[in-house]
């Protein structure tokens, strides 16, 4: 019998050898590689995770104590070690685990996450929380080296680093964001990496000033009063240590006995302390150690080759995007691409390969990015900022205050918006239609497939009166095939008919139109294309010539393309039997794209059916 099949909790980890840890290990590894090369998953973050989540829950006692997993997509060995094991192959399913800590899977989630760099304040009000209580857990914060470069990390740092109580955050240094990880903060990392001087010499110094006989005490009081001078010049952990932390590190994340050993001599100091561990991301598969940016999120992999079994036979959204900005770019020297620490996921990486010095990948900090932006956009640059739905939402105000107020020229490519499957509800891009289109100046615009991706995207980059917004989904479409030229606010006719009218935007565009010609259907079929502003023209015009008419999209119903069509039809005192699908007001879990839709009613089976009835009545 594996260890593995004996441990299901971490009281049975406790009962465990050291050296039973490193079994322990080497059999979690192989777990995980065997489950995540069936689900998809993030592989090598977790791969790195195995010995630090060992120790902790060596150490600490959850639920009791509080592990708070930043972004959370390395929280799989945690799962399987807190009662989980026998449901891991369910994770990502429709139903299943969520690759997220989810509070209502498991008491041992204390807090769920999937966007990056909140884990510090989260720890810190845990514990303030705590102390006001009168309780005595531990809390601790797990944060990677590229959510350290989220400008809420600093929040709660400084936040953090004036408080007198328990609070222990642990630094995941694997030198890796999803892509090689950026900025000052990471380079002072790699500092302190080269430096490993400061555990040992912090101790040594200690140890050898105190045995000096008579005068050791009276020195050691010494060398502490030269804290600002001396340790300034011999220990790299400063920065922290002038935030207000205890620092210990870099200490070997794969060296189980070590992080015991710290952890214990922490656990009960009544003050922040910052412990530095170093791992390496994808341990111990080497596809992964080599390609840690191929293996942070996959798809179902063949685990001898490492192959992804995915159809990559037609061009996602992203990869359009990557190729036609270099095209444009060629064409005007303005244009600059940014991105918030997702190079690859946006499709950026050959713009940033063929356009270096106007390439900026800013870290995981959206808000930054979008500032950043409009400052280059005052200037006479034509900033493309490529973020996902999901992760825009941190920079709603920088939207509003620093672009649209202005009216300025930067272009919002917006990936993931819709449905994005199996990451689940932290990562839907439900909301986008209804938070950007109640900004000013902001022109919102969604493609059918990717051949219209590439006419908006030159529209855009030949347009100069303000702000525009793509969005458009993970993945790819179906291509329709038929395009009429894009005229600014203008939606475009796809198919006419008299019995029905349907608006709808993005996916659906595709999906209705194969419904229409299918069954040969009397329908009128519009693609929106401009969410804002809307062709309040053509609107009024279809709800004077339809009785009928069906909205379609995959945005909250709350504040978005429905709403707006049914105000206009409202206004105008109109009495046309009107009918709504969009995503139902709620968070919406993790599955398939098609099992999801097919729950929500907007798979085209349903859509088909809707169409008959409304069609009949
Ligand atoms: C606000 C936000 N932006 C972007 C992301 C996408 N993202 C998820 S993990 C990750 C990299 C995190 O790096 P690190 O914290 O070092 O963890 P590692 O994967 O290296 O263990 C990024 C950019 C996110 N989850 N949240
Ligand atoms: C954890 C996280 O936020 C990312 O890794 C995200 O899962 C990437 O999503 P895509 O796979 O859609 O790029
Ligand atoms: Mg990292």
């Amino acid at each position: 019998m594996s260890i593995l099949e004996k441990v299901n909790y971490p009281e049975d980890i406790k009962k465990l050898s050291i050296s039973e840890l490193y079994t322990l290990s080497e059999e979690i590894r192989e777990f995980l590689l065997y489950n995540i090369a069936n689900t998809g998953g993030h592989l090598a973050a977790n791969l790195g995770v195995v010995e630090l989540t060992l120790a902790l829950l060596y150490t600490f006692n959850p639920p009791e104590d509080k592990i708070v997993w930043d972004v959370g997509h390395q929280c799989y060995v945690y799962k399987i070690l807190t009662g989980r094991k026998e449901r891991f192959a369910t994770l990502r399913k429709l139903g299943g685990l969520s690759g997220f800590p989810k509070s209502k899977e498991s008491i041992y989630d204390s807090f769920d996450t999937g966007h990056s760099s909140t884990s510090i304040s989260v720890a810190l009000g845990f514990a303030i929380a705590r102390d006001l209580n009168h309780k005595d857990y531990n809390v601790i914060a797990v944060i990677g080296d590229g959510a350290l470069t989220g400008g809420l990390a600093y929040e709660g740092l400084n936040n953090a680093g004036r408080y007198n109580g328990k609070l222990l955050v642990i630094l995941n240094d694997n030198q890796m964001s999803i892509s090689k990880n950026v900025g000052a903060i990471a380079k002072y990392l790699s500092k302190v990496r080269t430096q490993p001087r400061y555990f040992k010499l912090k101790k040594a110094t200690d140890e050898l000033v105190a045995n000096i006989p008579f005068i050791g005490e009276k020195l050691n009081q010494l060398v502490r009063k030269l804290k600002g001078g001396l340790k300034y010049i011999l220990f790299p952990g400063m920065l922290f240590e002038a935030l207000g932390f205890e620092y210990y590190g870099p200490i070997d994340g794969h060296d189980i006995k070590k992080m015991c050993e710290v952890f214990e001599n922490v656990k009960n100091l009544t003050k922040p302390v910052l412990v530095h561990i170093v791992t390496q991301k994808g341990k111990g598969y080497e596809h992964a150690e080599r390609f840690p940016e191929k293996y942070h999120g996959v798809p179902p992999f063949d685990i001898e080759t490492g192959n992804h079994l995915t159809d990559t036979n037609s061009k996602s959204f992203s990869e359009v995007l990557g190729d036609k900005l270099c095209e444009l770019a060629k064409e005007n020297q303005k244009i600059v691409g940014i991105t918030a620490a997702m190079p690859d996921g946006t499709g950026l990486t050959k713009f940033a390969k063929m356009y270096p010095e106007r390439f900026f990948d800013v870290g995981i900090a959206e808000e930054h990015a979008v500032t950043f932006a409009a400052a280059l956009a005052k200037e006479g640059f034509k900033p493309f900022v490529a973020i996902y739905s999901t992760f825009l939402q941190r920079a709603f105000d920088q939207i509003i205050h620093d672009v649209c107020l202005q009216n300025l020229n930067v272009v919002f490519c917006i990936d993931r918006a819709g449905l994005v499957g199996e990451d689940g509800e932290t990562h839907h891009g439900s909301f986008d239609i209804s938070y950007l289109t109640l900004i000013p100046n902001l022109t919102v615009m969604a493609p059918k497939d990717t051949k219209e991706f590439e006419m908006m995207l030159d529209f855009a980059a030949a347009y100069h009166d303000g702000p525009i917004a793509i969005r458009y989904p993970r993945g790819t479409t179906k291509i329709v095939g038929v395009y009429e030229p894009i005229l600014f606010g203008k939606s475009e006719i796809l198919v006419e008919g008299s019995n029905l009218a349907i608006f709808t935007v993005g996916r659906h565009v595709s999906m209705l139109y194969d419904i229409i010609k299918e069954n040969n259907l009397n329908v009128t079929l519009i693609n929106v294309r401009f969410l804002k502003p809307l062709d309040v023209e053509l609107v009024e015009k279809i709800t004077k010539t339809h009785k009928k008419i069906l909205i379609v999209e995959d945005n909250t119903v709350i504040g978005g393309l429905g709403e707006k069509i049914k105000g206009i039809i409202a206004e105008i005192n109109s009495l046309n039997l009107v009918k709504h699908i969009g995503l139902l007001d709620k968070f919406i879990q993790h599955g398939s794209i098609s099992e999801l839709y097919s729950l929500l009613g907007l798979d085209k089976e349903n859509l088909k059916n809707v169409i008959m009835e409304l069609i009949a009545d």
